[in-house]
């Protein structure tokens, strides 16, 4: 089994580079089978998703090309099949886009429920609801999701919760429905506007993404595209997080300023200092953090990808910080693992109650989900002595080469095998 050891105590410095966003990559892969054609997929993530994504377009019938991991090219002529099952599609969340995808172009799809990381109840009835408006018959049966119809035709569709998922999947399906489909209550995510933007660019009618009204006008066919995913807001607050964390001083390339705002005025507020450039923004850690409350929500407030890492830094400020989970019921698996290593947490429902401690104490801990596995990695860097991060299956699920990023910053990152 793979850990990584992190020897604690030193500061991040340097320059670091974003790559393509996670959660953007993992809905553009399986939205490229629209079209009965060819797309030319660039500034994708080195992570197992996108590599899981591929095996599941593989085995679609699609044909693929990768000669970097960063450049994929699918044609999407050869899919003969409108079947994702198994273990592949159950070994992360956004395999369910590939039932939007497939029943967008084939009117059918079968995909077994997905998996992804454990932080609550992950239901999908919006994205079934949003599918039956359109015209489906959705059925789910040991484990998988059977979509159907004769004809998609647009719908309006009012989502109950702001769900990302549900509002790219009736993205995905509803570009090639007849009419027009109205998503309302939609998310804001910066992945979902890049979503309907890769959409656009292959013959989409899609207007309104990045407000909570998007309006897809049906079309009948959709082309190739070239299109290049944009960078990882949640890749990049990582680094500015682990930066502050560090006291450390780093430059950080290939991002976008505005999808880091809503961190950006945390750490000021924490009295980190931020520059913002066009393309980059540089952290300078300081030597005292200053306590702040956090409470998750929608884009384009804080974001709960975030709220893990976040509690570290929060775990060593100066003072009392309160964080409300409010999009995720039970993403506080990590706070355990952070009192291992002496931090002072209380949990109480969907709060945590932060009282900063002087230092953590390297320890033996588990990365309990993706996010998670960043906490522990930053609260490896600055606790005394070493830690040993176990679970990375999560880890690599989602972070491009973790720890040779961090280790070209100066930190003593190993993966060993125990
Ligand atoms: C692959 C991907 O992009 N994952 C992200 C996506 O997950 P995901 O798309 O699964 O998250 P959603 O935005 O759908 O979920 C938000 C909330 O809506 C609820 N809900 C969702 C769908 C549904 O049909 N019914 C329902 O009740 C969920 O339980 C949750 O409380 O957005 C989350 C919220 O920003 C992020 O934490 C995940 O990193
Ligand atoms: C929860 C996350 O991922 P997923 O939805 O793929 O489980 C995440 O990216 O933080």
């Amino acid at each position: 089994m793979e850990k990584l050891l992190i020897k604690g105590g030193k500061k991040l410095k340097g320059k670091i580079r974003i790559g393509g966003a996670k959660n953007a990559a993992v809905a553009i892969l399986p939205a490229a089978i629209l079209s009965n054609d060819i797309c030319c997929i660039d500034n994708l993530p080195n992570i197992n998703d996108v590599r899981q994504l591929k095996n599941i377009l593989l085995d679609l019938g699609a044909e693929v090309k990768q000669d970097h991991y960063s450049k994929m090219k699918i044609d999407a002529t050869t899919i003969n099949n409108v079947e994702a099952l198994g273990e592949r599609p159950r070994s992360m969340r956004a395999s369910y886009y590939f039932l939007g995808a497939l029943l967008g172009r084939f009117k059918k799809a079968a995909v077994s429920l997905p998996g992804g990381c454990n932080i609550g109840v992950r239901p999908i009835d919006q994205h079934i609801k949003g599918f039956e408006a359109l015209g489906a018959k959705v059925t789910i049966e040991h484990g998988i999701v059977y979509a159907e119809a004769d004809q998609l035709i647009g719908a309006p569709i009012f989502l109950d919760v702001v769900s990302v998922g549900a509002t790219i999947n009736i993205m995905l399906a509803a570009s090639r429905a007849k009419g027009i489909t109205t998503i309302e209550n939609a998310a804001k995510e910066p992945h979902v506007v890049d979503v309907a933007n890769f959409l656009n660019s292959m013959g989409a009618d899609i207007k309104g993404a990045g407000t909570d009204v998007i309006r897809i006008k049906g079309v009948d066919q959709m082309h190739g595209s070239e299109y290049s995913v944009i960078p990882d807001q949640i890749e990049a607050g990582t680094y500015m997080l682990a930066a502050a964390a560090t006291k450390g001083n780093v430059f950080i390339e290939n991002v976008i300023p505005k999808h880091l705002e809503s961190i950006t005025a945390k750490l000021e507020e924490m009295g980190v200092q931020v520059e913002k450039y066009d393309d980059s923004i540089r952290i300078v850690g300081k030597d005292h953090l200053k306590r702040v409350n956090i409470k998750t929500q929608p884009y384009p407030g804080f974001p709960t990808d975030l709220q893990q890492p976040m509690t570290v830094l929060l775990s060593i400020a100066d003072g009392t910080s309160i964080v409300t989970e409010s999009i995720w019921e039970n993403r506080f698996l990590h706070v355990d693992e952070l009192k291992r290593m002496g931090a002072n947490i209380k949990v109480e429902g969907r709060t945590a109650i932060i009282y900063g401690v002087k230092k953590l104490l390297g320890a033996e801990v588990k990365a309990t989900d993706l996010r998670a596995g960043a906490a522990m990695v930053i609260a490896g860097l600055i606790a005394e002595g070493e830690t040993l991060v176990g679970n990375l299956i999560h880890i690599d699920r989602g972070y491009e080469e973790l720890e040779e990023k961090m280790n070209s910053l100066g930190a003593d990152i190993r993966r060993i095998e125990v």
